[in-house]
């Protein structure tokens, strides 16, 4: 093993702008959302959100702030954390009902006594805006064109915009949650793909011993500052997805000095989240794009594949 210190490898790695980029997705997304109101279809986005986490709160603040910058209604619903699971079933009906609303998310984590599986299975696959409906998962894994989880989709967008190539590199995604880590793997060994991945969980003995290895390293684990300078490529990318929040402040899961090592780093904030919530209205918006044209306007996954 080596041990890069800093002294070593001077250099600061080059930032990922998430939030630039965002604005121009929104930019394009505005415009795209114009036309469809020209041909009167107003595309919608609904949100449930359970309980009273303070994070989750902001998170779908911000989701709505985003709508409406870039014209697209949006609802929001909110239960209170006794709500029961009939409850909660009551919303996704309504939403899956309500013609304004073209696309909804839940909102992750649900409180323990609500059943996940269950709240995911309810929402309509057609306004499934989180890409997390067991037929949209299933299409994923087949390469079926789908809505796609907003979060991998935001990391395979932030690369792409970035010019890291992924075919034939090595990737190695730390955490296999259902929103990042799991889909992601499944994006990456796509076909339209082709990255080599290797996919850590808790159980891996020495992750390190695979992050080394890497071209590409994701982390989203939730695990603070869990990946450090040693265990980089010096001139690797290095995606920081994961975040706790602790008494310290909110910390991620790569460790601010794994800038001296690697080449092309997202950081914390202002990386990976912002996109997240520009592919959640991307979804929202290609939805009803494909509502409005038939079949063919499928999401833009499908279009890289002939790239
Ligand atoms: N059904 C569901 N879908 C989700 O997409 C989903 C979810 N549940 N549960 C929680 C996670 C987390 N998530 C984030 C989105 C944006 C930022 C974001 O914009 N972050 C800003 C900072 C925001 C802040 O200050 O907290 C940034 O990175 O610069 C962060 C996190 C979506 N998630």
């Amino acid at each position: 093993m080596t041990t890069i210190a800093e002294a070593d490898y001077p250099q600061q790695a080059t930032r990922i702008d998430g939030r630039a980029l965002a604005a121009a997705v929104k930019a394009d997304l505005a415009e795209r959302v114009a036309l469809l109101h020209l041909q009167d279809i107003r595309p919608g986005l609904g949100t449930i959100l359970v309980g009273e986490d303070p994070a989750s709160h902001s998170y779908v603040a911000g989701k709505h702030r985003d709508c409406r910058k870039v014209g697209i209604a949006s609802q929001r619903v909110e239960l209170p954390s006794t709500a029961t699971q009939a409850d909660l079933d009551r919303e996704i009906d309504l939403l899956n009902r309500d013609d304004a609303c073209t696309g909804f998310i839940v909102q992750l984590p649900l409180p323990r006594h609500l059943d996940m599986h269950r709240a995911l299975s309810l929402v309509d696959p057609g306004k499934d805006a989180d890409g997390l409906h067991p037929n949209n998962l299933g299409k994923l894994v087949l390469g079926m064109p789908g809505p796609l989880p907003c979060t991998p989709r935001a990391i395979l967008e932030l690369l792409r915009h970035q010019g890291v190539s992924l075919q034939g590199s090595r990737v190695c995604v730390l955490g296999c949650g259902l929103t990042v880590g799991r889909p992601l793997a499944l994006m990456l060994t796509s076909p339209a793909v082709n990255a080599t991945v290797i996919a850590c969980n808790e159980a891996t003995a020495d992750a390190a011993a695979w992050t080394r290895e890497a071209d590409i390293v994701i982390a989203a684990t939730g695990v603070a500052h869990l990946v450090r300078p040693d265990w980089i490529r010096p001139g690797a990318t290095v995606l920081s997805v994961g975040l706790s929040r602790t008494i310290e402040g909110v910390l991620g899961d790569v460790h601010p000095d794994v800038a001296s090592v690697a080449g092309l780093l997202s950081e914390t904030t202002g990386g990976v989240g912002p996109m997240t919530r520009a592919m959640l209205l991307a979804n929202v918006v290609e939805m009803a794009e494909l509502n409005s044209q038939g079949d063919e306007a499928l999401c833009r996954w499908s279009d890289n594949a002939d790239e």
